[in-house]
């Protein structure tokens, strides 16, 4: 694992808004196409606000949650409301939302046409991530009732998850695909996060599911 500290939140947001248009552009001009796969919950907002105004050829970005609770976007929990509202907007508003939700009454029902959907824009090209202060990441929550078998090697793209701290029902991508990813980037910010990190990087993923994808990840901080 790498950690950059920045000296505030506002470089921090900048810095890596940046670094991740900068892979982006490469994924595009040696490929064609890039995927984009981010977070949502209340960390991220500058980034995509950053990232929507970058000149880049976004119809060709696939762009995707971590994970989605599984409300409508009506809901102010949509993570999908959050992405629409921040980042698919400006000059990212071409670019390819691939969707993580589907009108059923539980994410098993609508579950296998999503990972359909995301199983082109696999590897992900760049990987944001954000962590909660219990170790949560994406929406693989300690003591969750899927959580082993979303942390197996052999995980499908995607899985339902529940758990007490997550509220409603999520889906969530799972550790092999995450850990795939050719860029992975953790987001967090303040005391209590960081702290969250460092016992992080002492215990199984099972106990602190951020743990699984940490090695490769390079995580960026400010107070
Ligand atoms: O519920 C979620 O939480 C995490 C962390 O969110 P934050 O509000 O502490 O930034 C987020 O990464 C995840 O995508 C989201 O669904």
């Amino acid at each position: 694992m790498k950690l950059e500290t920045y000296p505030d939140r506002e470089f921090l947001m900048l810095g890596l808004a940046n670094v991740i248009a900068g892979q982006l552009a490469d994924f595009l001009r040696r490929d064609g196409r890039a995927s984009l796969c981010v977070p949502g919950g209340t960390t991220p907002g500058p980034i995509f606000d950053t990232l929507s105004g970058v000149d880049l050829d976004w119809a060709k970005v696939a762009v995707f949650l971590n994970d989605e609770r599984w409300v409508g976007e009506d809901s102010p929990r949509s993570n999908t409301r959050l992405l629409r509202e921040r980042l698919l907007r400006g000059k990212a508003a071409g670019a390819d939302l691939v969707p993580l939700y589907a009108a059923t009454a539980t994410p098993e029902e609508g579950l296998e046409a999503l990972a359909e959907g995301l199983r082109p824009h696999l590897p992900i090209s760049v990987l944001l991530l954000g962590m909660g202060a219990d170790m949560h990441t994406a929406s693989l929550f300690p003591g969750a009732d899927r959580l082993a078998e979303a942390l197996a090697p052999d995980a499908p793209i995607l899985m339902p998850m529940r758990a007490e701290a997550a509220g409603e029902p999520r889906v969530t991508l799972t550790a092999p695909v995450l850990k795939g990813a050719m860029n992975i980037h953790v987001l967090i910010t303040g005391e209590e996060k960081r702290a969250a990190l460092e016992r992080a990087l002492t215990l199984p993923p099972e106990e602190a599911p951020v743990r699984a994808i940490l090695d490769n990840a390079t995580v960026h901080w400010a107070e």
